[in-house]
């Protein structure tokens, strides 16, 4: 029997007036509110099964676009356990498996679907004061075209590149297409510069001829090159120019005020380069159709020069008068000096975060090594490459100086090593930089000038020769190691006088999951006062060279007369004093 059988059946002797006939009818033909569509995915790492503990935001390469629900359990678990599953549901999304889906659902679902992703891959949205909707990431490269009309040929120039957006793109790249003021923060080597470099190239399109529209700005040349280089790849057939200020004094090329200037599109610079063409007389540069400014390394640059860099950063502002200009902030560590300044300066940006903040990456193995004294380190050193070192290798020393010692150390053993550090001429930083990355250098030595930033590919080891002054220092030095996914290894020398900041680095390579001696993870925290110390200035250390035992013994015996003899006069002094009272 079907239903209008039923019906007649039901109906038997009913009469219908024109009046009552209709809510029957309608009542009948009233469709089975559908059940609402499963909206909840997740993005299936090809390795292993994902769940929220073990997504690995820097798992670059491992991410699959495939899409698979997640289980009902898994959800229904975490609305019930999680502490901060209110900030991942929307408002008033206790939907009704019968309710029909209206508008506002989809939108609810959507949004609890985007929530749900963004735990995964551990982007972290903080609620931001002022209400501002923060656009939903994007889980494919192909989404940028179908969401927010970037060109195919950009697409495929992303595409030549990469697969699958990195966590940080996920999230950063529609917050800039939608043209907001940005602050992140993401590990180091998980794509940022792309991240600010895609949207950039979308916004600009094509040459236009009327000068920079774009300007970002690095705490070093070689990072500004990268950027360079990595600009020219994804932005390859857009025939954008992007340039780096090399000279400043060539009255020539330095003068970026006339048609010399409106060649180009997007400028890359350090602060120091930029601010000294806008405060020569007329200014050498004409920054009035800037549209975009990205601040690369914010922390670093607040750190460096401490006040100057705001002084240079409101110079720079100032110059860039175009009132709908974006800003936007990049970095691997956050300080309460960037936060600061951010909060005045640029009130409505959007903020985010992406896995632990301040971590070191997990994809790195880290080892802490006690070598007793300076002597002791070259003696590890020199072990490690007996035992045998997968090239390439980086390795950070304090200052110019040990970075020329470690060099001559190690170029006497006959090593594949080279050295680069601020008293080199440009060109030289320039041709060891390409060196290394060509693999026709193997052990580089280095200074913190590198330890920001420069993404060489596959550095299989980092070894801290010298302890680095600062945790946050720790977490970009061996970033340069498991980049991309990459795995990678970092080994860190110490003695007794790096007992400053050994907890600290300590508590990061237990919190990424290595292993540390437990004394470690009990020393007393050090002061605030010693840290900035130490951050300031590094510890002395005996120069580094190899002290041939004979030498050794003499050293030892002079040191042993020395002292005897200093007792003796003592003594004397003593006596004397005695037979004077
Ligand atoms: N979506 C992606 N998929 C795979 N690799 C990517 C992706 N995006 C960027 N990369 C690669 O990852 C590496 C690191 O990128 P990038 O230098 O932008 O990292 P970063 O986050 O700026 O690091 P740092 O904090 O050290 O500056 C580069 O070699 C880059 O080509």
């Amino acid at each position: 029997m079907n239903s209008s059988d039923l019906f007649r059946k039901l109906t038997c002797g009913a009469k219908f007036t024109k009046n009552n006939r209709l809510p029957v009818k309608r009542k009948l033909e009233k469709p089975e509110p559908p059940t609402l569509p499963k909206l909840n995915f997740y993005i299936k790492p090809d390795v292993k099964e994902a769940s929220d503990e073990d997504a690995d935001e820097n798992d670059v390469k491992n991410i699959t676009p495939q899409l698979l629900p997640i289980p009902e359990t898994e959800i229904k678990s975490e609305q019930e356990t999680s502490d901060d599953s209110e900030d991942d549901r929307p408002e008033g999304n206790q939907q009704n498996p019968k309710e029909p889906i209206t508008a506002e659902n989809f939108e609810l679902l959507t949004l609890f679907r985007i929530n749900k992703l963004r735990k995964l891959h551990k982007i972290h949205v903080p609620k931001n004061r002022r209400n501002l909707r923060v656009p939903n990431i994007i889980e494919s490269f192909d989404q940028l075209n179908t969401d927010h009309g970037v060109s195919s040929q950009l697409i495929d120039n992303i595409k030549e590149c990469y697969s699958h957006p990195t966590p940080v793109q996920m999230q950063a790249i529609p917050v800039l297409l939608e043209g907001h003021s940005l602050q992140a923060c993401a590990p180091t080597g998980s794509g940022k510069t792309a991240a600010f470099l895609i949207p950039i190239l979308h916004h600009l399109k094509e040459p236009m001829k009327c000068g920079f529209r774009a300007l970002i700005i690095c705490p070093t040349r070689e990072l500004a090159k990268q950027t360079q280089r990595e600009t020219l790849r994804l932005g390859d057939g857009l025939n954008l120019r992007t340039h780096v200020v090399q000279t400043v004094d060539d009255p020539k090329k330095g003068d970026y005020s006339s048609s010399n200037g409106r060649r180009y599109d997007i400028l890359v610079t350090t602060p120091n380069r930029i601010c000294y063409l806008l405060s020569q007389n007329p200014p050498k540069i004409d920054l009035s159709n800037i549209q975009w400014v990205i601040i690369d390394e914010a922390d670093k640059l607040f750190e460096d020069s401490k006040n100057s860099f705001r002084d240079q950063l409101a110079t720079i502002l100032n110059a860039c008068t175009n009132p709908s200009k974006t800003l936007a902030l990049f970095s691997a560590t956050e300080t309460r000096d960037v936060n600061v300044w951010v909060g005045r300066n640029v009130p409505n940006r959007i903020r985010f975060s992406v896995g632990q903040l301040n971590g070191a990456v997990e994809l790195v193995e880290q080892k802490l090594l006690f070598t007793g004294s300076e002597a002791g380190k070259l003696l590890a050193f020199r072990e490690m490459v007996a035992e045998g070192l997968h090239p390439p290798v980086l390795v950070f020393v304090q200052s110019k100086d040990r970075a020329q010692q470690l060099f001559t150390e190690l170029i006497y053993d006959g090593l594949n090593v080279d050295v680069i550090h601020s008293n080199r001429t440009q060109n030289e930083r320039d041709n060891v930089v390409r060196a290394f990355r060509e693999g026709k250098i193997w052990i580089l030595i280095c200074t913190e000038l590198m330890s920001r930033g420069i993404d060489f590919k596959g550095v299989n080891l980092v070894i801290n020769y010298d302890f680095p002054p600062s945790t946050i220092s720790y977490v970009h030095r061996i970033g340069r190691t498991g980049r991309a996914g990459r795995p990678g290894k970092a080994v860190t020398f110490f003695t007794k006088d790096d007992t400053v900041n050994l907890k600290g680095v300590a508590q990061l390579i237990k919190s990424a999951g290595g292993e540390v001696p437990e004394y470690m993870l009990q020393m007393q925290d050090s002061s605030k006062r010693a840290r900035t110390n130490i951050a300031r200035k590094a510890p002395k250390r005996a120069a580094i060279r190899t002290i041939p035992s004979f030498e050794l013994q003499q050293q030892q015996r002079k040191k042993r007369f020395v002292r005897k003899s200093k007792g003796k006069t003592k003594l004397k002094n003593n006596g004397q004093n005695g037979k004077q009272n």
